[in-house]
């Protein structure tokens, strides 16, 4: 059947990991400690730090038993005798923990699209995205095939990222855009959540990811599947890595996939 639906990834397949690692990320853990104190009252950051309050009782519940719980307490923000210094001591060190570990917990995600905004609103940040995504995004359009995200960056920084993109805004291109709200990007469950969201059937759509983890849900749950391997991205030793295929530039999708 041919592919009328496209669902790509981000890091690693329409932008590079630098982007993402020496850019966005240390973006944050300079400006971690002033954002929180000039946001703090704000509804959206109380909100935040409500996730991560909850994520980290989560993660302590799931790690009871253990004999090392070495994850940084997050303070109720809503405990009054928790001082605004304390709580913003506790968010930042959980939140740079999460991100030694390069977590995508969906309450961290959620925390980092807000806080590139200020990034992105001041032009300190420019979405980067290789030069053959817009050119590709043109061709599927005059298909009129369907482009969808699918990220574990928040569907705010997602759009952030394209709208402020290096190639001016890549909005207009997109039909929507899906984080890890809908569930994770290694279950297949969340890729049929997708199909059904879209209305897809599974052998309409192609995934394209630099993860051969999230290839193999997507494979699962039965889409057209493509490894990304962008120059820069990490090594792929994995016995599955011959089931799909891969490319190097989204041009080469064309060659490789039948579109309507
Ligand atoms: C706008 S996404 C920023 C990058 C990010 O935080 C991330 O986790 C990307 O993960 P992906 O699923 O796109 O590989
Ligand atoms: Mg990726």
């Amino acid at each position: 059947m041919t592919i009328d639906t496209v669902i790509l990834d981000i890091e690693g397949t329409t932008t590079p990991l630098t982007f993402v690692h020496d850019v966005l990320f240390p973006f944050i853990r300079k400006d971690l400690n002033n954002y929180l104190n000039s946001y703090y009252e704000t509804y959206e950051l109380q909100n935040d730090i409500k996730t991560l309050y909850n994520l980290y009782l989560e993660d302590i519940r799931d790690a009871a038993g253990e004999t090392v719980i070495d994850i940084p307490k997050v303070l109720n923000p809503e405990d009054s005798s928790n001082t605004k210094q304390d709580v913003i001591k506790s968010v930042a060190a959980n939140i740079l923990y999460q991100m030694d570990r390069d977590r995508k917990s969906t309450a961290l995600k959620q925390f980092q699209g807000h806080m590139w905004k200020v990034g992105y609103d001041s032009t300190i940040l420019k979405g980067v995205v290789y030069d053959d995504v817009p050119k590709s995004f043109a061709r599927w359009r005059d298909a009129n095939v369907k482009m969808y995200i699918y990220s574990s960056g928040s569907i705010a920084a997602q759009k952030l990222l394209f709208n402020f993109s290096t190639h001016g805004s890549l909005i207009p291109f997109l039909s929507g855009h899906f984080d890890t709200t809908i569930g994770s990007k290694l279950e297949s469950s969340s890729y049929t959540s997708i199909l059904n969201a879209i209305n897809k059937s599974p052998d309409s759509c192609l995934f394209v990811t630099d993860s051969i983890f999230e290839a193999k849900a997507a494979y699962k749950a039965g889409l057209h599947v493509c490894l990304s391997l962008r120059p820069g991205n990490n090594p792929i030793n994995d016995p599955d890595f011959s089931l799909f295929k891969n490319v190097s530039s989204f041009e080469q999708l064309f060659d490789k996939f039948e579109f309507k």
